[in-house]
């Protein structure tokens, strides 16, 4: 009788908690600018796979920019993102684990960022100027990818940390 309202007690409590997060963390819209067109099948299908899946968790866009030269690709970048935190994507940059990303994008979000801008560069990289107005220059691999495969691997880790946020099953560790 008393550990069965103790319980009681206890699933309430959790049940206001859960709400007050709620309230008090905001999702943020996720911008993903990549350069070029499409044009690989399986990037194709990874892409919109990943992007269905990504529905049901908050906003998420998919924006492609003209391909070209070093400096165009990044001049685009840098006023497509402006006013927003900035990820651009560089094998250069800082490799995290998938834990330290949902670190980095809840801790955003706590602090009330509205926009998270992710950028994929063109053949030839992103320049010097776009790296250092950057809030994090992320390196996926210390590989040099392909940049519609970069665009997946993101997607993924994107999805998978949305899915982390909820406490939902998709990531084992
Ligand atoms: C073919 S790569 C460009 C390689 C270019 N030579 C350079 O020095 O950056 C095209 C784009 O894919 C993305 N990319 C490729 N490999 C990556 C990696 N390991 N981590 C993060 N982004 C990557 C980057 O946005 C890059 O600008």
């Amino acid at each position: 009788m008393l550990i069965s309202l103790a319980c009681s007690i206890l699933r309430s409590l959790l049940h206001s908690l859960l709400h007050l997060t709620e309230y008090t963390t905001h999702h943020m819209h996720h911008t993903i600018i990549a350069a070029g067109k499409p044009a690989l099948k399986y990037c194709k299908d990874g892409t919109a796979e990943y992007l269905k899946r990504l529905t049901r968790y908050g906003k998420y866009e998919l924006k492609h920019i003209k391909d070209g030269s070093s400096e165009d690709v990044s001049k685009r970048h840098l006023e497509a993102s402006q006013g927003s935190i900035r990820i651009v994507l560089d094998e250069r940059g800082e490799q995290l684990t998938t834990e330290q990303l949902v670190k980095k994008i809840s801790d955003w979000e706590m602090r009330g960022e509205k926009r998270a801008t992710y950028m994929i560069g063109a053949s030839d990289g992103h320049t010097p100027e776009l790296r250092d107005s950057a809030d994090l220059v992320w390196a996926l691999s210390p590989l040099t990818l392909q940049h519609e495969l970069a665009l997946v691997v993101l997607l993924e880790q994107l999805y998978r940390v949305a899915t982390i946020q909820r406490g939902e099953p998709y990531h084992r560790v």
